[in-house]
Protein backbone atom coordinates (compact mmCIF):
# COMPACT_ATOMS: atom_id res chain seq x y z
CA UNK A 1 0.00 0.00 0.00
CA UNK A 2 2.48 2.93 -0.99
CA UNK A 3 -0.83 5.80 -1.53
CA UNK A 4 -2.10 7.92 0.89
CA UNK A 5 -5.49 8.34 2.62
CA UNK A 6 -6.11 11.68 1.25
CA UNK A 7 -9.32 14.19 1.19
CA UNK A 8 -10.01 16.63 -1.21
CA UNK A 9 -12.94 18.66 -0.69
CA UNK A 10 -14.74 20.03 -4.20
CA UNK A 11 -17.14 22.68 -2.81
CA UNK A 12 -19.60 23.62 0.15
CA UNK A 13 -23.02 25.30 -0.14
CA UNK A 14 -24.02 26.87 3.41
CA UNK A 15 -22.62 24.22 5.79
CA UNK A 16 -23.40 21.44 3.19
CA UNK A 17 -19.74 19.62 1.56
CA UNK A 18 -18.94 18.01 -1.71
CA UNK A 19 -15.61 15.76 -1.85
CA UNK A 20 -13.85 12.45 -2.39
CA UNK A 21 -11.55 10.56 0.20
CA UNK A 22 -8.97 8.75 -1.80
CA UNK A 23 -7.80 5.35 -0.72
CA UNK A 24 -5.38 2.90 -2.29
CA UNK A 25 -8.49 0.50 -2.51
CA UNK A 26 -10.68 3.25 -4.31
CA UNK A 27 -12.21 6.82 -3.84
CA UNK A 28 -15.18 7.05 -2.06
CA UNK A 29 -17.70 10.17 -2.94
CA UNK A 30 -18.71 12.40 0.09
CA UNK A 31 -21.55 13.30 0.95
CA UNK A 32 -21.57 8.98 1.53
CA UNK A 33 -23.53 6.46 2.77
CA UNK A 34 -22.17 3.68 3.99
CA UNK A 35 -24.41 0.08 3.71
CA UNK A 36 -23.65 -1.55 6.87
CA UNK A 37 -21.92 -5.37 6.04
CA UNK A 38 -21.97 -6.42 10.08
CA UNK A 39 -20.95 -10.52 9.91
CA UNK A 40 -18.99 -9.78 6.44
CA UNK A 41 -22.14 -9.65 4.61
CA UNK A 42 -24.99 -6.72 3.18
CA UNK A 43 -27.32 -8.98 4.31
CA UNK A 44 -29.46 -10.23 1.17
CA UNK A 45 -27.69 -8.46 -1.48
CA UNK A 46 -24.22 -10.26 -3.61
CA UNK A 47 -21.13 -7.74 -3.07
CA UNK A 48 -21.79 -6.58 -6.79
CA UNK A 49 -24.88 -5.65 -6.31
CA UNK A 50 -24.40 -3.37 -3.31
CA UNK A 51 -21.83 -1.14 -5.65
CA UNK A 52 -24.35 -1.43 -8.49
CA UNK A 53 -26.75 0.28 -6.03
CA UNK A 54 -23.82 3.27 -6.17
CA UNK A 55 -22.38 2.34 -2.88
CA UNK A 56 -18.36 3.33 -3.12
CA UNK A 57 -17.72 2.19 0.62
CA UNK A 58 -19.03 -0.43 3.10
CA UNK A 59 -19.45 -1.15 7.26
CA UNK A 60 -17.65 -4.16 9.08
CA UNK A 61 -17.75 -4.63 12.66
CA UNK A 62 -14.86 -5.82 14.81
CA UNK A 63 -17.50 -6.80 17.78
CA UNK A 64 -19.56 -9.14 15.12
CA UNK A 65 -16.05 -10.81 13.38
CA UNK A 66 -14.02 -11.04 17.04
CA UNK A 67 -16.46 -13.14 17.86
CA UNK A 68 -17.07 -15.30 15.08
CA UNK A 69 -15.46 -16.53 12.61
CA UNK A 70 -12.51 -14.47 14.33
CA UNK A 71 -10.50 -11.84 13.21
CA UNK A 72 -6.94 -13.94 13.52
CA UNK A 73 -9.01 -16.56 10.46
CA UNK A 74 -9.64 -13.69 8.40
CA UNK A 75 -6.31 -12.75 8.42
CA UNK A 76 -5.01 -16.07 8.00
CA UNK A 77 -7.68 -15.98 4.97
CA UNK A 78 -6.46 -12.77 3.73
CA UNK A 79 -8.27 -10.47 5.03
CA UNK A 80 -11.81 -8.64 4.84
CA UNK A 81 -11.64 -7.40 1.36
CA UNK A 82 -11.04 -11.17 0.12
CA UNK A 83 -13.04 -12.88 2.58
CA UNK A 84 -16.31 -11.36 1.46
CA UNK A 85 -15.27 -10.04 -2.01
CA UNK A 86 -15.85 -6.69 -1.75
CA UNK A 87 -12.31 -5.17 -3.12
CA UNK A 88 -13.31 -1.29 -2.54
CA UNK A 89 -12.70 0.82 1.12
CA UNK A 90 -14.36 -0.74 3.88
CA UNK A 91 -14.37 1.21 7.47
CA UNK A 92 -14.80 -0.90 10.60
CA UNK A 93 -16.59 0.47 14.14
CA UNK A 94 -13.99 -0.55 17.11
CA UNK A 95 -16.85 -2.46 18.44
CA UNK A 96 -17.29 -0.84 21.86
CA UNK A 97 -20.82 0.32 21.32
CA UNK A 98 -21.85 -2.98 20.49
CA UNK A 99 -20.83 -4.64 23.52
CA UNK A 100 -22.91 -2.17 25.33
CA UNK A 101 -25.61 -3.10 23.08
CA UNK A 102 -25.63 -6.79 22.60
CA UNK A 103 -23.11 -8.79 24.99
CA UNK A 104 -24.05 -9.73 28.31
CA UNK A 105 -22.24 -9.96 31.45
CA UNK A 106 -20.39 -6.80 30.85
CA UNK A 107 -17.18 -5.20 33.06
CA UNK A 108 -16.15 -1.69 31.96
CA UNK A 109 -12.92 -0.45 33.51
CA UNK A 110 -10.42 1.68 32.56
CA UNK A 111 -8.54 -0.92 31.01
CA UNK A 112 -11.16 -1.54 28.38
CA UNK A 113 -14.22 -4.17 28.78
CA UNK A 114 -14.95 -7.62 29.20
CA UNK A 115 -17.88 -9.74 28.24
CA UNK A 116 -19.73 -12.71 27.31
CA UNK A 117 -20.32 -13.65 23.63
CA UNK A 118 -24.28 -13.07 23.10
CA UNK A 119 -23.35 -16.32 20.29
CA UNK A 120 -22.06 -18.89 22.94
CA UNK A 121 -21.31 -17.03 26.12
CA UNK A 122 -17.57 -17.29 26.04
CA UNK A 123 -15.45 -14.00 27.39
CA UNK A 124 -13.66 -11.76 25.56
CA UNK A 125 -12.10 -8.27 26.34
CA UNK A 126 -12.25 -5.27 24.20
CA UNK A 127 -9.66 -3.16 24.82
CA UNK A 128 -7.83 0.13 22.56
CA UNK A 129 -5.23 -2.54 22.02
CA UNK A 130 -6.91 -5.18 21.40
CA UNK A 131 -9.82 -3.33 19.29
CA UNK A 132 -7.38 -2.08 16.86
CA UNK A 133 -5.36 -4.73 16.59
CA UNK A 134 -9.28 -7.10 15.40
CA UNK A 135 -9.10 -3.98 12.54
CA UNK A 136 -5.80 -4.47 11.53
CA UNK A 137 -6.14 -7.84 11.24
CA UNK A 138 -9.38 -7.63 9.46
CA UNK A 139 -8.06 -5.32 6.76
CA UNK A 140 -10.10 -2.64 7.01
CA UNK A 141 -9.51 0.88 5.12
CA UNK A 142 -10.46 3.29 7.74
CA UNK A 143 -10.19 2.64 11.50
CA UNK A 144 -12.23 3.47 14.22
CA UNK A 145 -11.11 4.63 17.95
CA UNK A 146 -12.50 2.38 20.17
CA UNK A 147 -14.83 4.33 22.60
CA UNK A 148 -17.62 3.93 24.56
CA UNK A 149 -21.05 5.46 23.78
CA UNK A 150 -23.09 6.40 26.61
CA UNK A 151 -26.66 5.39 26.86
CA UNK A 152 -29.34 8.57 26.29
CA UNK A 153 -30.86 9.88 29.25
CA UNK A 154 -27.56 10.25 31.11
CA UNK A 155 -26.74 12.67 33.68
CA UNK A 156 -24.25 15.39 33.15
CA UNK A 157 -21.44 13.89 34.94
CA UNK A 158 -21.65 10.60 33.51
CA UNK A 159 -21.80 11.91 30.25
CA UNK A 160 -18.71 13.93 31.08
CA UNK A 161 -16.84 10.95 32.72
CA UNK A 162 -17.70 8.57 30.00
CA UNK A 163 -16.33 11.13 27.67
CA UNK A 164 -12.99 11.53 29.14
CA UNK A 165 -12.27 7.82 29.54
CA UNK A 166 -13.42 7.74 25.64
CA UNK A 167 -10.64 11.06 24.89
CA UNK A 168 -8.24 8.60 26.77
CA UNK A 169 -9.01 5.48 24.83
CA UNK A 170 -8.45 8.29 21.99
CA UNK A 171 -5.11 8.39 22.77
CA UNK A 172 -4.19 4.27 23.23
CA UNK A 173 -5.83 3.92 20.11
CA UNK A 174 -4.00 6.20 18.17
CA UNK A 175 -0.76 4.71 20.17
CA UNK A 176 -1.45 1.34 19.01
CA UNK A 177 -2.06 2.07 15.51
CA UNK A 178 1.04 3.48 14.68
CA UNK A 179 1.93 4.27 11.00
CA UNK A 180 0.56 2.49 8.33
CA UNK A 181 0.12 4.43 5.04
CA UNK A 182 -3.01 4.46 3.01
CA UNK A 183 -4.90 3.28 5.81
CA UNK A 184 -6.51 5.95 8.61
CA UNK A 185 -7.65 6.13 11.86
CA UNK A 186 -10.67 8.35 12.88
CA UNK A 187 -11.61 9.70 16.44
CA UNK A 188 -14.94 9.61 17.87
CA UNK A 189 -16.50 12.90 19.30
CA UNK A 190 -18.62 12.19 22.39
CA UNK A 191 -20.13 14.34 25.36
CA UNK A 192 -23.74 13.80 24.68
CA UNK A 193 -26.47 16.94 24.21
CA UNK A 194 -24.06 19.01 25.90
CA UNK A 195 -21.62 21.77 23.66
CA UNK A 196 -19.05 22.01 26.29
CA UNK A 197 -18.60 18.73 26.64
CA UNK A 198 -18.54 18.48 23.26
CA UNK A 199 -16.06 21.37 22.50
CA UNK A 200 -13.96 19.40 24.96
CA UNK A 201 -13.80 16.30 23.47
CA UNK A 202 -12.78 17.95 19.87
CA UNK A 203 -10.13 19.75 21.13
CA UNK A 204 -8.88 16.33 23.05
CA UNK A 205 -9.10 14.56 19.59
CA UNK A 206 -7.78 17.52 17.53
CA UNK A 207 -4.59 17.47 19.99
CA UNK A 208 -3.83 14.01 19.08
CA UNK A 209 -4.53 14.41 15.42
CA UNK A 210 -6.76 11.91 13.01
CA UNK A 211 -7.53 11.43 9.20
CA UNK A 212 -10.81 11.89 10.36
CA UNK A 213 -13.27 12.33 12.98
CA UNK A 214 -16.63 11.45 14.03
CA UNK A 215 -19.57 12.84 15.71
CA UNK A 216 -20.49 9.81 18.21
CA UNK A 217 -23.22 9.70 20.95
CA UNK A 218 -26.07 10.51 18.93
CA UNK A 219 -29.13 8.48 17.06
CA UNK A 220 -29.18 6.79 21.00
CA UNK A 221 -32.82 7.68 21.65
CA UNK A 222 -32.33 11.29 22.12
CA UNK A 223 -34.77 12.44 18.80
CA UNK A 224 -34.10 13.91 15.74
CA UNK A 225 -34.63 17.61 17.17
CA UNK A 226 -32.23 17.33 19.77
CA UNK A 227 -29.49 15.48 17.60
CA UNK A 228 -30.03 18.19 15.08
CA UNK A 229 -29.42 20.75 17.67
CA UNK A 230 -26.29 19.08 18.82
CA UNK A 231 -25.44 19.01 15.24
CA UNK A 232 -25.75 22.34 14.51
CA UNK A 233 -22.55 23.08 16.46
CA UNK A 234 -20.72 19.58 16.65
CA UNK A 235 -19.32 19.10 13.50
CA UNK A 236 -17.74 23.48 13.55
CA UNK A 237 -15.47 22.16 16.23
CA UNK A 238 -13.88 19.49 14.26
CA UNK A 239 -11.16 20.29 11.17
CA UNK A 240 -12.66 21.46 8.38
CA UNK A 241 -10.55 19.63 5.95
CA UNK A 242 -10.56 16.02 7.48
CA UNK A 243 -14.04 14.00 6.88
CA UNK A 244 -16.98 13.96 9.88
CA UNK A 245 -18.58 10.69 9.76
CA UNK A 246 -22.24 10.73 11.74
CA UNK A 247 -22.00 7.22 13.28
CA UNK A 248 -25.63 5.45 12.91
CA UNK A 249 -27.38 7.77 11.16
CA UNK A 250 -30.50 7.33 9.68
CA UNK A 251 -33.94 7.87 7.95
CA UNK A 252 -33.60 10.20 4.32
CA UNK A 253 -34.42 13.23 6.55
CA UNK A 254 -32.01 12.78 9.09
CA UNK A 255 -29.05 12.29 6.59
CA UNK A 256 -30.27 15.23 4.58
CA UNK A 257 -30.49 17.28 7.71
CA UNK A 258 -26.96 16.27 8.71
CA UNK A 259 -25.59 16.75 5.39
CA UNK A 260 -26.94 20.61 5.19
CA UNK A 261 -24.98 20.91 9.11
CA UNK A 262 -22.01 19.49 7.27
CA UNK A 263 -21.64 16.15 7.94
CA UNK A 264 -19.58 13.85 5.43
CA UNK A 265 -20.04 10.46 5.90
CA UNK A 266 -23.21 7.93 7.47
CA UNK A 267 -24.04 4.20 8.16
CA UNK A 268 -27.27 3.06 9.40
CA UNK A 269 -28.57 -0.40 8.91
CA UNK A 270 -32.24 0.92 8.38
CA UNK A 271 -32.24 0.57 4.63
CA UNK A 272 -31.24 -3.36 4.90
CA UNK A 273 -32.93 -4.24 8.23
CA UNK A 274 -36.09 -2.50 7.20
CA UNK A 275 -35.47 -3.97 3.51
CA UNK A 276 -36.25 -7.42 5.00
CA UNK A 277 -39.29 -6.86 6.74
CA UNK A 278 -41.20 -5.39 3.70
CA UNK A 279 -40.45 -1.60 4.16
CA UNK A 280 -39.63 0.55 1.61
CA UNK A 281 -38.37 4.21 1.63
CA UNK A 282 -39.41 5.79 -1.68
CA UNK A 283 -39.08 9.75 -2.89
CA UNK A 284 -42.99 10.02 -2.19
CA UNK A 285 -42.44 8.23 2.07
CA UNK A 286 -42.47 5.09 3.56
CA UNK A 287 -44.25 2.18 1.49
CA UNK A 288 -45.40 -0.90 3.70
CA UNK A 289 -45.97 -3.83 1.42
CA UNK A 290 -47.21 -5.99 3.24
CA UNK A 291 -50.22 -3.93 4.11
CA UNK A 292 -53.54 -6.05 2.53
CA UNK A 293 -54.18 -2.61 -0.12
CA UNK A 294 -51.38 -3.45 -1.84
CA UNK A 295 -52.25 -7.19 -2.69
CA UNK A 296 -53.55 -6.15 -6.17
CA UNK A 297 -51.36 -2.94 -7.12
CA UNK A 298 -50.09 -2.94 -10.36
CA UNK A 299 -47.59 -0.11 -10.28
CA UNK A 300 -44.06 -0.05 -9.39
CA UNK A 301 -42.84 1.10 -5.76
CA UNK A 302 -41.51 3.89 -7.24
CA UNK A 303 -42.46 4.92 -10.68
CA UNK A 304 -39.07 6.98 -10.78
CA UNK A 305 -37.09 4.54 -9.77
CA UNK A 306 -34.97 2.39 -11.56
CA UNK A 307 -33.79 0.13 -9.48
CA UNK A 308 -34.53 -4.08 -10.18
CA UNK A 309 -37.77 -3.98 -8.22
CA UNK A 310 -38.82 -1.10 -9.46
CA UNK A 311 -38.41 -1.67 -12.91
CA UNK A 312 -39.20 -5.63 -13.27
CA UNK A 313 -42.15 -5.95 -10.38
CA UNK A 314 -45.10 -4.80 -9.56
CA UNK A 315 -46.32 -3.71 -5.43
CA UNK A 316 -48.87 -6.86 -6.09
CA UNK A 317 -45.76 -9.26 -6.55
CA UNK A 318 -44.02 -7.68 -3.48
CA UNK A 319 -46.81 -7.83 -1.20
CA UNK A 320 -47.30 -11.47 -2.82
CA UNK A 321 -43.23 -12.68 -1.86
CA UNK A 322 -43.38 -11.16 1.50
CA UNK A 323 -46.58 -12.63 2.55
CA UNK A 324 -45.09 -15.83 1.40
CA UNK A 325 -41.70 -15.41 2.86
CA UNK A 326 -40.09 -16.26 0.03
CA UNK A 327 -36.39 -15.29 -0.21
CA UNK A 328 -36.71 -13.11 -3.54
CA UNK A 329 -38.50 -10.54 -1.06
CA UNK A 330 -35.55 -9.32 1.52
CA UNK A 331 -33.60 -9.16 -1.60
CA UNK A 332 -35.64 -6.71 -4.01
CA UNK A 333 -36.50 -4.36 -1.30
CA UNK A 334 -33.12 -3.96 0.10
CA UNK A 335 -32.05 -3.46 -2.93
CA UNK A 336 -34.29 -0.66 -3.63
CA UNK A 337 -34.02 0.88 -0.13
CA UNK A 338 -29.65 0.77 -0.57
CA UNK A 339 -30.65 2.02 -4.04
CA UNK A 340 -32.96 4.47 -3.49
CA UNK A 341 -29.91 6.09 -0.20
CA UNK A 342 -27.49 6.13 -2.59
CA UNK A 343 -29.90 8.14 -4.86
CA UNK A 344 -29.79 10.49 -2.01
CA UNK A 345 -26.26 10.73 -1.55
CA UNK A 346 -25.92 11.59 -5.35
CA UNK A 347 -28.78 13.84 -5.63
CA UNK A 348 -27.10 15.82 -2.70
CA UNK A 349 -23.51 15.67 -3.74
CA UNK A 350 -24.36 16.93 -7.31
CA UNK A 351 -26.66 19.86 -5.73
CA UNK A 352 -23.62 21.37 -3.42
CA UNK A 353 -21.52 21.27 -6.53
CA UNK A 354 -23.50 23.27 -8.35
CA UNK A 355 -24.98 25.66 -5.08
CA UNK A 356 -28.31 24.77 -4.92
CA UNK A 357 -28.47 22.89 -2.18
CA UNK A 358 -31.62 24.50 -0.68
CA UNK A 359 -33.82 24.24 -3.83
CA UNK A 360 -33.14 20.52 -3.73
CA UNK A 361 -33.77 19.94 0.39
CA UNK A 362 -37.37 22.00 -0.49
CA UNK A 363 -38.05 19.47 -3.40
CA UNK A 364 -36.94 16.44 -0.93
CA UNK A 365 -39.36 18.06 1.55
CA UNK A 366 -41.87 18.79 -0.84
CA UNK A 367 -42.34 15.52 -2.66
CA UNK A 368 -42.79 13.46 1.08
CA UNK A 369 -46.33 13.02 2.37
CA UNK A 370 -46.66 12.51 5.57
CA UNK A 371 -46.89 8.86 6.87
CA UNK A 372 -47.35 5.83 4.91
CA UNK A 373 -48.41 5.29 0.65
C1 LIG B 1 -27.85 3.62 15.50
N1 LIG B 1 -27.27 4.69 16.27
C2 LIG B 1 -25.95 4.72 16.56
N2 LIG B 1 -25.06 3.82 16.09
C3 LIG B 1 -23.88 4.18 16.65
C4 LIG B 1 -22.63 3.56 16.53
C5 LIG B 1 -22.49 2.34 15.64
C6 LIG B 1 -22.41 2.79 14.18
N3 LIG B 1 -22.80 1.69 13.29
C7 LIG B 1 -21.85 0.58 13.26
C8 LIG B 1 -22.56 -0.80 13.27
C9 LIG B 1 -23.34 -1.03 14.56
C10 LIG B 1 -23.99 -2.42 14.56
C11 LIG B 1 -24.94 -2.56 13.38
C12 LIG B 1 -24.16 -2.30 12.10
C13 LIG B 1 -23.07 -3.34 11.93
C14 LIG B 1 -22.14 -3.25 13.10
C15 LIG B 1 -22.91 -3.49 14.40
C16 LIG B 1 -21.49 -1.87 13.14
C17 LIG B 1 -23.53 -0.91 12.11
C18 LIG B 1 -21.56 4.09 17.28
N4 LIG B 1 -20.31 3.48 17.22
C19 LIG B 1 -19.31 3.95 17.98
N5 LIG B 1 -18.10 3.34 17.95
N6 LIG B 1 -19.46 5.04 18.81
C20 LIG B 1 -20.64 5.71 18.90
O1 LIG B 1 -20.72 6.70 19.66
C21 LIG B 1 -21.76 5.23 18.11
C22 LIG B 1 -23.01 5.85 18.19
C23 LIG B 1 -24.08 5.31 17.46
N7 LIG B 1 -25.40 5.64 17.39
Amino acid sequence: MTKRFSFDLKATDGKARTGVINTPRGEVRTPAFMPVGTAATVKAMMPESVRATGADILLGNTYHLMLRPTAERIDRLGGLHKFMNWERPILTDSGGFQVMSLAGLRKLTEKGVTFKSHIDGSKHELTPERSIEIQRLLGSDIVMCFDECPALPADRERIAESMRLSMRWAERSREAFGDRPGHALFGIMQGGLEQDLREESAEALRKIGFEGYAVGGLAVGEGQEAMFGCLDYAPDFLPVDKPRYLMGVGKPDDIVGAVARGIDMMDCVLPSRSGRTGQAFTRHGVVNIKNARHADDPRPLDENCSCPACSNYSRAYLHHVFRSNEMISGMLLTWHNLHYFQEIMQGMRDAIAAGTFEAWQAEFHAQRAQGDI
